[in-house]
């Protein structure tokens, strides 16, 4: 079995509407899909764009062989042999514009745009999710846990307990990207050229006769990279003792222990007693590393305690997203081709935030040319072009349209770029280092109130006049899609004012 090849990662209802475009003779037919999600994950006032590397990957990838053709000529739907030999040639051949892997990102706003035969693009609407969602919802809860402890080490040690082997690699690729230091996953260290540390654990402790003896042990087989947990019987009694004894074996070769690791018990305590017992030693240069169950809450609240803790080792909670296990990004379709041309569509429904909005379009974050800050991100059809003459422009709240100001002298820098055009990469996707710097910069893009942990400010995301406008009259144009009238609603209801 090919359990490499991802073709056949896709729900049943793709392949389904693929077969019924090619009865149809639609298959050719172009088609335009933006990702997007409507709701920021932990109560976040962010989250942070990743995933994009392994959709470019896919895309590449995109093959029907001798083992997917055979499985799909099992099913009950009973395709017809024309159609698989036809999934033999399959390629992807459209294009794809995304935010870069790294950037901010806010609800609404296209994540990325993909813009190809209805054929192609029903195939891989559940991939490029399923990429997109997890790797941003790992990326934003690591962003969260790099606010609470800007200038410690992170580590990120959740392999164990991840929901199986990719989302540990690519969790750990998000973290990383997110401003984690390094990993405990080799394989990741090896795919993805992301730093690995790692300490030992209790069983090495366990299997020698005493403490003592196993810290010795390890610091003469590592004597430059030596990490001792001190926790496994008595910390402040035995290890704290112990793993001293084993820096002055150290000293004495002319090395330096790295430090000491703590995994239960009072982390707030113990951290500021294993301070003090290493500074009255003189070993001041020993770092204290903490581990259990750790996330942003419980450091920020031993920062608050006043905590003693250098290097932070993070699993379960973040490689896992603990408190919020899903991101809600969606896939839809919002132009199609008829006669020669896009025709705007949409999705209407009762819930105004699930509504779509309809059209070809181009987003752009605004940012004032006299704060250095984004004022708000907007939203355009794709022929606009006033955003780009750097008109003055209305932002408004799609949900409240009289909230609203008018914004003069920005630059609007675009958001999605062209990844992918004709089925071919344009130009090579950023290295690794160069997503993490990129996306520690946009910080200083953004006001702190859209950033803190706790209640953030809800950052402006507008619709043009046009875009909003073109909504309304699809909107309308549904019978029963009134105010009032068949429960179907959307955002606002009355024009912004101008
Ligand atoms: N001072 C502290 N303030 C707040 N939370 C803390 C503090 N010290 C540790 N914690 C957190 O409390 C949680 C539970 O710790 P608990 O004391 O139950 O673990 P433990 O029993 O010591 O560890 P283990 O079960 O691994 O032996 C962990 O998430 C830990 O990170
Ligand atoms: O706590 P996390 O954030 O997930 O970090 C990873 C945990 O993995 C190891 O524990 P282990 O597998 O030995 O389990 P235990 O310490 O919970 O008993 C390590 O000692 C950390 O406690
Ligand atoms: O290196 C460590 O200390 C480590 C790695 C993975 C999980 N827990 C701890």
């Amino acid at each position: 079995m090919n359990a490499e090849r991802l073709t056949l990662h896709t729900d049943k209802y793709q392949i389904n509407m693929m077969y019924a475009h090619w009865v149809q003779g639609s298959l050719n037919d172009k088609a335009v899909f933006e990702i997007y999600f409507r709701k920021l994950p932990f109560g976040n006032g962010f989250a942070v764009f990743a995933g994009l590397e392994r959709v470019v990957r896919y895309l590449a990838d995109l093959r029907f062989g001798d083992e997917e053709l055979a499985y799909l000529r099992e099913q009950e739907e009973g395709y017809d042999e024309a159609f698989l030999a036809l999934l033999r040639e399959f390629r992807f051949t459209g294009r794809l514009h995304a935010v870069p892997e790294g950037t901010i990102v806010f609800p609404n706003v296209p994540l990325a745009r993909v813009e190809a035969r209805l054929f192609e693009a029903h195939l891989i609407e559940t991939a490029l999710l399923n990429f997109v969602n997890y790797q941003t919802l790992i990326a934003t809860k690591a962003a969260r846990i790099k606010l609470a402890a800007p200038d410690d080490i992170l580590l990120e040690f959740g392999t164990r307990r991840a929901q199986e082997a990719d989302a540990a690699v690519w969790g750990a690729r998000a973290a990383y990207i997110a401003g984690f230091h390094a990993t405990s996953n080799m394989r990741a260290g090896m795919m993805f050229g992301i730093p690995t540390k790692g300490t030992h654990a209790h069983a090495w402790v366990q299997a020698h006769d005493t403490e003592e003896e196993a810290f010795r042990k390890y610091a003469e087989a590592l004597p430059d990279q030596v990490t001792l947990l001190v926790d496994t019987y008595d910390t402040l009694r035995d290890g704290l003792p112990d793993a001293i004894k084993i820096a002055r074996m150290l000293e004495r070769q002319g090395k330096r222990m790295n430090g000491i690791r703590l995994d239960s018990g009072d982390l707030a305590y113990l951290s500021q007693r294993a301070r003090e017992m290493l500074d009255e030693e003189g070993l001041n240069y020993v770092k204290i590393t903490a581990s259990n169950d750790l996330d942003e809450n419980i450091i920020f609240n031993l920062k608050s305690q006043g905590a003693r803790i250098d290097i932070w080792g993070v699993g379960t909670k973040l490689i896992t997203a603990n408190d919020q296990p899903s991101l809600g990004g969606v896939y839809k379709l919002v132009a199609r081709e008829k006669e020669g041309r896009y025709e705007p569509v949409i999705k209407i429904s009762a819930n105004p935030d699930k509504v779509t909005n309809p059209g070809f379009k181009e987003a752009y974050r605004i940012v004032s040319r006299r704060t250095g800050k984004a004022e708000g991100d907007y939203i355009t059809l794709r022929d606009e072009e006033a955003v780009a003459r750097g008109e003055r422009i209305k932002l408004f709240d799609p949900v409240h349209p009289y909230i609203h100001k008018y914004v003069e002298d920005y630059e609007a820098i675009p958001l999605l770029v062209p990844v992918i055009d004709g089925g071919a990469q344009v130009g090579g996707l950023p290295r690794l280092d160069a997503i993490r710097d990129y996306h520690a910069e946009q910080f200083r893009l953004f006001w702190p109130q859209y950033l803190r942990k706790l209640n953030p400010e809800q950052y402006r995301v507008s619709l043009s006049e046009k875009a909003w406008e073109l909504k309304m009259s699809l909107v309308h144009r549904h019978p029963g899609v009134r105010r009032g009238e068949g429960g179907a609603a959307t955002e606002g209801g009355d024009p912004p004012d101008r």
